[in-house]
This record gives C-alpha cells, structure tokens and sequence, in this order.
C-alpha cells in the first residue's frame, strides 16, 4: 500500500485549498524519499558538536581541498536573478505581503522562517498568500485600518524562505512522525507556483537557511534535481539562496556553492544567525565568549572577516554575495529616526565596500536610504567582477576570533528583556516584532537567550565584578519581568503568553545543556 499524510487536525477550506491531492501526493513523496537522509544529517550536527565540545575548532575540511582550490563556476544566473540590490523581507501575512511586493526594492523574500511564527493558520495563509502573490491578483481590505491593498505593476521579484532543516511540522505525519517542515514549505510553495512563474519567464526561488554542512546543501540539491525530473522541467528551474548563517559553513562556502552549481544563485550573510552560532558552536570555548549583543556589530573583526570572504567566494564562483540585515527600524521621532538611518547607512556602506551585490532591509521606510548606497552607489546591477587583493589571507584564526567588549548588567538585563517579549510574541502568533526599536526575530532572540547561558555557563564577571550566575539570571528575570509588565501593562500581560514565555525562559537559561533552538521547545508549546 502506498503511504499516506496523517493530519491531525480537520482541514478547514483554507488549509484544503493548500493541500490538494496532488500537492499531498508530492510532499509525502518528498518526505519518504528524503527524510531518513535527513535524520542522518541532523546526527551528523550533533556528532560534530560534540568535537567542538571537546576543544576542536571549526575548520577547513582537508578532504574537500580539490573542491576549493579547482577552477569551476555555479551554472549561469538567469537574468532576473542578477540585479538584487535591495531586497526586503518580512513573514508571510497578507498585508505585509502587498506592502513588500511595492516596496522600492528589487527582491522580497518572503519568510517561512525567523520571522514566521510557525503556527498552522498562518502557514496556511502564507502559501495562499504567495500564490495569490505569484498570480498577480492580490488586495487585501485592512478590518482595523479599513485601508485597501492591492499590489502594484511590476513588483518585486519573490524569493521563498522556508523553514529550517531541524523544525518539525507536528500537524501533519508520515509513519506516525511529523514530517520536516522544511520539505512541507518548499512542496507546497513549489507545487503551486511553478507553472505561474515559469509563465512569466522566470523561475522558481528559494532561501536556504541555517545549513551547516555541504552535505546538507547536496541534499536539498537532490531534492530540486527529483522534483525537476518529477514536473519534467528543465533543470536550474529552481534556484536557492543559501544563508551562510552558521559558524561551520563559513568554511565550507565552496562545497556549498558546488554541492548546488546546478541550482544556487547566491551565498547570504545571515549575520544575526551566525553570532548566535558562533556562541552555540563555540559555547564551550571559555576564551571566545562574546560580550554585550550591543557591541558585536559588522565591523568586529570575526564578522567582517565572514562577509568579506563570502564575497570572494561568491564571486570567483560567479554567484552573488548578499549582504544581511540592519536591525534598525525608522522611529516616528524626526531626530532619533536621523540617528538610525545615519547607523542604517554606516552598516550598508560597509557591506557595499566589501564587495557585497546587494543587501536586506527589514522595512520599506529604510529603502530610499539604502538604495542611496546600493543603487546609487555601484556601477551596473551587481559587484560580480569585485575580487579584492586584501581578502586573500581570510583564515581559521581570524574567522573565530575573540570579540572585544564588555559584558554588562545593562547588557544583561536588556537581553531578558528582549527574550521575554520575543518568546510572548512568538507563542502568540508573531514571529517578528519591534522591541526598543529593534525589529526582533528568532535570529536576534537566540543571541539574547544563548548569551546568558553562556555567561552563566563560564561563570563571567560583569563589567561591575559580578560574577553571572544561575541565581543572580533568576533573580534579573523577576526584576525585569515587572519592568516588562509595567511598559505593556496588566491587560496585555495576562491576555497575552508574557508568563508561558517567563517559564520557558527561565527553563532554557538555566539548563546545564544549552538547548539547541529555543524555537523548539517553543513549538511544544504552540497553540
Ligand atoms: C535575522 C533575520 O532573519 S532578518 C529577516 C527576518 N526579519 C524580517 O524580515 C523583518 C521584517 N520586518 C517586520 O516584520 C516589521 O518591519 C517589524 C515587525 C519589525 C515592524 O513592523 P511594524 O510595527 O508594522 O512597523 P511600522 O508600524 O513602522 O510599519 C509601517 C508600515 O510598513 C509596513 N512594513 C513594515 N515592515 C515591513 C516589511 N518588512 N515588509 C512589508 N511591509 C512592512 C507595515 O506593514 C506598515 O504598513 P501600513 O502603513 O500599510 O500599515
Ligand atoms: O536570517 C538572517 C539572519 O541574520 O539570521
Ligand atoms: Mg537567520
């Protein structure tokens, strides 16, 4: 008999719209062809974690030296893949859906992940939304505002960011285990916009993020390479945007890009990801401990040392280079919103000199000014011939260097502060929120939560002398808790999950062993 997806729960019109017969019928194919491949390459994380546990340091593979040092390039870019300036990004609901797509950008990458709170409703609307995206016939009546949306000519290109490798769907099973969400995004996105896309003379486009390994980029290159020969489509329909978002694939740029020559168009700086992995990767590392989450920016040697040889890589294998994300949002006050494009500017200058091709922005208020540096600033659509002398040397040593900085209590206490509203946010459906003027995602949040423990953990001194401990982690968590209470006030407090996400915080801060994404205990949690 063949196998069959369990849902458990009743499909209502919606979710049915999205899981048709045929649609079911490619993702359970998908998931019986590569998911025990998959289980074996989230061992093989755990099992090179635990070396890393043990003193060894992320590095080049010896056995892949051919792979780095031969001629090769990835497979050409197709036309509409080279001019990637600017791209926005944001989670997958209606309205933000519209206001992207009319942006001032080039791109929008449409998010399945950081900032996608992955409940079902919201999944569900998020492939009827880009569906209705990619047919070009999408409004949207605002019930709160009464404003209309619909989407302008010639919008951005979309780019589909699903979820990452390790993120289970618990709603829908294969032999009574859920099946990986990753698979679940990409079937669904894939099944029901290829023929759209390739109507208007494109593609069809994804966002990889969090891999860590080329094995896992060979992988998703067989699942495109199956699904292409499944549709009868020519291959290099589907093309991937890897993030570099983890500290072990920065040394592993080229196998990446060559495990996938036939379908990547580009590596990504996911900064904030990979701060958060190099704290995970290196957690036992009493030397490498980072300071205040404030002070490890684009310019600490470690990070610039990352973008500068994504950039070479990319380039001498003819893909493009993104840059990240600035996680300033525009204020409302005139004087303070000149400070942050100031910053916004400073930190996209940066990227632009590097040699990057283009770059994200989390919201359309910042596009002009970026564009002044992106668009304005370079010669063409892209930096491709940009091939810097200064960044031949870039090595293990200067890739996992020591971050300068001070820890401090004001660092410590904000980082509770911002965990707790995130995780509240993120058990309530919202997985991309603005807190103290920063846009906050699962990304940003993971650098927060793992910086304590990782204190805790090494027992640091704080700038002031005292020693971070379980106790003193417990005793800030009430502190702030109340200081969070009184900016949100009672009501939200208790209709929103502010408790729910105090307990997992403080389960998570204070557990011997770092837990691997707060996302997953989260999801056990979610409604
Ligand atoms: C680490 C990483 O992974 S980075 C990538 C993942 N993160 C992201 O994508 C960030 C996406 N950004 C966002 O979600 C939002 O900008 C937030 C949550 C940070 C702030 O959103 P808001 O509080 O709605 O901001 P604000 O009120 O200033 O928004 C003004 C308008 O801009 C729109 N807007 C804001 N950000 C975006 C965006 N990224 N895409 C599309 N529209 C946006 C809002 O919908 C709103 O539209 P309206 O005037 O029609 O109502
Ligand atoms: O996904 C992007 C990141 O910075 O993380
Ligand atoms: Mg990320």
């Amino acid at each position: 008999m063949t196998k069959q997806l369990v849902f458990t729960n009743t499909l209502d019109s919606a979710a049915q719209s999205v899981f048709t017969d045929q649609a079911v019928d490619f993702l359970c194919d998908l998931v019986e062809q590569f998911r025990p491949r998959l289980f074996e390459l989230l061992q093989q994380r755990r099992q090179r974690q635990a070396l890393f546990d043990d003193g060894e340091l992320p590095n080049f593979d010896a056995a892949t030296k051919n792979i780095r040092q031969q001629q090769w390039r990835i497979a050409e870019l197709p036309k509409d893949l080279t001019k990637r300036r600017l791209e926005i990004t944001g989670p997958v609901d209606r309205k933000m859906v519209i206001n992207a797509l009319n942006a001032n950008v080039d791109c929008y990458m449409a998010d399945f992940e950081d900032s996608q709170s992955p409940t079902w409703d919201g999944l569900v609307n998020g492939q009827i939304n880009l569906r209705d995206a990619n047919l070009g016939n999408m409004s949207y009546d605002d019930p709160s505002s009464g404003k209309h949306y619909s989407v302008k000519d010639d919008p951005a290109l979309l780019i589909a960011r699903v979820r990452g490798l390790h993120l289970p769907e618990k709603h829908v099973l294969l032999d009574d285990q859920p099946i990986p969400g990753a698979l679940m995004d990409f079937a669904l996105y894939f099944f029901h916009n290829y023929q759209q896309r390739l109507k208007q003379g494109s593609g069809v486009y994804f966002y990889l993020p969090k891999l860590e390994h080329s094995d896992e980029a060979k992988w998703w290159a067989d699942v495109f390479h199956y699904t292409e020969q499944r549709f009868q489509l020519k291959t290099s329909t589907i093309r991937a945007t890897v993030l570099i978002e983890t500290l072990p694939a920065v040394f592993q740029m080229h196998e990446i890009l060559y495990q996938l020559r036939d379908h990547i168009a580009a590596l990504n700086c996911g900064r904030w990801d990979y701060i958060f992995s190099y704290i995970k990767t290196l957690k036992e590392h009493p030397d490498r401990v980072l300071p205040d989450r404030q002070v490890v920016g684009m310019d600490k040697p470690f990070l610039n040392a990352y973008s500068r040889l994504l950039v070479k890589t990319c380039h001498q294998r003819g893909a493009l280079a993104m840059g990240g994300m600035a996680a300033f949002i525009p204020s409302k006050d005139a004087d303070e919103n000149e400070k942050i494009l100031a910053k916004v500017h400073a930190d996209k200058t940066l990227e632009r000199d590097n040699g990057h091709d283009g770059t994200w922005i989390a919201h359309p208020g910042l596009a002009d000014t970026v564009r002044g540096i992106f668009v304005d600033g370079i010669d063409g659509d892209n930096q491709l011939q940009v091939l810097r002398e200064q960044d031949t040397d870039i090595d293990q040593q200067l890739l996992l260097q020591p971050c300068d900085g001070e820890r401090t209590e004001q660092g410590m206490r904000t980082n509770i502060r911002v965990s707790l509203q995130y995780i509240a946010a993120w058990l309530d459906g919202k997985g991309c929120v603005p807190i103290y003027g920063l846009m906050e995602d699962a990304a940003t949040a993971e650098i927060s939560r793992t910086s304590i423990w990782q204190w805790i953990r090494h027992g640091k001194t704080l700038a002031d002398g005292t020693q971070v401990t379980k106790q003193l982690f417990r005793d800030f968590l009430q502190q702030e808790a109340d200081v969070v209470r009184n900016e949100v006030g009672d009501k939200r407090w208790q209709s929103e999950p502010f408790e729910k996400a105090k307990k997992l915080l403080e389960e998570i801060t204070t557990a011997d062993q770092l837990v691997d994404f707060l996302t997953l205990p989260g999801y056990q949690k979610l409604a």
